[in-house]
């Protein structure tokens, strides 16, 4: 175990996030341009980011062929890694009026609760189809490996309600797109998308209708495949 994922750490090392600095303005800009990554995410050079993008593993080829799969369990095995990532979005998110924290199955369960419960807001689980009871409204999607579809509960968003969704990683948007939607369906203002993990060339900036995207890592050979 501690073999394997030696190897592939260094096969596959993070980028971190060092060295730039950006007015909310220019920030802005480059989300119209789908561009927003880490490099923008106002947390250029701060040790935290070494700790959580080490402690992700990569798994080439899972679950298909060409896949780099990003693997946040092995995040979970570590403490600090882990309270770093919830303390980082804990303090952008503690001062920004948000009601609603909506966490994406499967992922986003992990994360989206510790936030929710340290910002004071509720916690909606947006699940894959036919798991949630009472009148749901649904939205398909397309993944970076195929296609899902997302739920979410009506009755758990009061109009006019501040949401922030939560995930683990944004590949093509797909999924957070589809989140949007259903929180928007349901009369919620979307404030910003968060994720630990952004997969850049799938440009999943482009389709979250023009909602910001706060990511903390992003891998810096995803392109390469050839291990
Ligand atoms: O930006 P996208 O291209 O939409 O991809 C990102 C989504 O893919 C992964 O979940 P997955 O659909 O594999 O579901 P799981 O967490 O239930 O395995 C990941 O946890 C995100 O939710
Ligand atoms: N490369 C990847 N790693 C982990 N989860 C993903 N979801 C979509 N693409 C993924």
């Amino acid at each position: 175990m501690i073999t394997i994922r030696a190897i592939i750490n260094t096969a596959n090392p993070f980028s971190l996030l060092l060295g730039h600095t950006q007015t909310q303005t220019q920030a802005h800009a480059r989300v119209s341009e789908c561009e927003m990554f880490a490099v923008e995410n106002g947390l250029q050079g701060d040790p935290r980011l070494k700790a959580i993008s080490d402690a992700i593993r990569v798994i080439p080829h899972f679950p298909k062929t060409g896949i780099m799969f990003q693997d946040i369990t092995t995040l979970l095995l570590d403490p600090v890694a882990f309270k770093h990532v919830v303390d980082i979005f804990v303090d952008r998110y503690k001062h920004m009026n948000i009601s609603l924290v909506a966490g994406v199955e499967a992922r986003g369960f992990i994360f989206g609760p510790p936030i929710a419960l340290a910002i004071g807001a509720k916690f909606i689980p947006l699940r894959k189809p036919g798991k949630l009871p009472g009148k749901v409204i649904s939205e398909e999607y397309e993944l970076e490996y195929g296609r899902d579809r997302l739920e979410m509960s009506v009755e758990a968003v009061k109009a006019d309600e501040r949401a922030l969704v939560i995930d683990d990683l944004v590949a093509t948007g797909g999924t957070l797109s589809a989140s949007i939607s259903l929180l928007e369906r349901a009369g919620a203002e979307v404030v910003e998308c968060a994720c630990v993990v952004g997969l850049p060339k799938f440009k999943g900036q482009c389709k979250l209708k023009g909602k910001p995207l706060y990511v903390l890592v992003e891998p810096s050979q995803f392109d390469d495949l050839t291990l």
